[in-house]
């Protein structure tokens, strides 16, 4: 039995401003109750111009959602017009920052070099990434879905340290599943998330694979996530448009009561 707390982790894109963000964490707050903390770590991604007024909430309210950035600058401080650096998200308290999002690589041009260098920035500053790898459909259908990911996966973590590597979590995205309704199948998520492990442990040791958190993203709804968090190698799910909708994220965050 895996002692790797599940990860349900609301990935807003850029949807919600500050002010909805308030109200969208205040009702997440009211309808989670202590046993759900317990039994799921719960974040929120919202976009950086909400950050501080989540953390007000967080912190005020001493509300047990952890929440993180959806980006970070592979560079410390200077002239990057448009960046956050890593400092700045470790001064809001971020606890996770998203790295390597398909989104990201696909309309910002992100290689895996660049995600490499996130990496290295998100732990120099103390925070989580959550490391975003996954296939296009084309890629799936000529059978390489496994090969591509684990590529992207040693390319990310390229000279992070055992330590570090050991607490990242990584989610598997397969492309064409997100936001498409379209969800892996939960044997076919299970199979690339095994393979992800095993990588690490390739690239570690077992012991450092066993310790690092593997969710899945791609249209995760409360009507799928059971079946899929019942794979043994999904430790949790990066939920992008469902989370959205406060009551539809606490229902896939109480995926155990179905
Ligand atoms: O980061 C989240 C993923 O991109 C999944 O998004 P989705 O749940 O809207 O398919």
């Amino acid at each position: 039995m895996s002692t790797r707390k599940p990860l349900m982790a609301g990935n807003w894109k850029m949807n919600l401003n500050h002010l909805e963000a308030i109200a969208h964490v205040q009702k997440l707050a009211f309808a989670l109750a202590d046993k759900d903390y317990e039994a799921v770590e719960v974040a929120v991604l919202p976009p950086f111009t909400d950050l501080r007024s989540v953390q007000n909430l967080v912190e005020g309210d001493k509300l047990r959602i952890v929440y993180g950035a959806q980006d970070i600058s592979a560079h410390d401080s200077g002239a990057y017009t448009g960046e956050v650096s890593g400092s700045m998200l470790a001064k809001l308290k971020c606890t996770y920052v998203v790295v390597g999002h398909s989104e990201r690589r696909q309309y910002h041009g992100e290689t895996d070099e660049l995600v490499n260098a996130k990496v290295k920035a998100a732990f120099k500053h103390g925070l989580t990434p959550i490391l975003c790898v996954g296939e296009e459909l084309e890629v799936r259908e000529a059978g390489n879905a496994v090969p591509h990911t684990l590529a992207q996966v040693e390319g990310a973590l390229k000279d992070v340290p055992a330590e570090q590597a050991a607490t990242i979590v990584i989610a598997y995205e397969p492309v064409w599943a997100i936001g498409t309704g379209k969800v892996c199948g939960a044997g076919d998520a299970q199979e690339v998330c095994a393979a992800i492990r095993g990588k690490v442990a390739e690239l570690y040791s077992q012991e450092v694979a066993d310790k690092v958190r593997v969710q899945y993203g791609g249209s995760v709804k409360s009507g799928n996530v059971a079946e899929i968090m019942a794979q043994a190698d999904i430790d949790g799910a990066l939920v992008g448009g469902a989370s959205l909708d406060a009551d539809e994220f606490v229902r896939i965050v109480r995926y155990r009561e179905q």
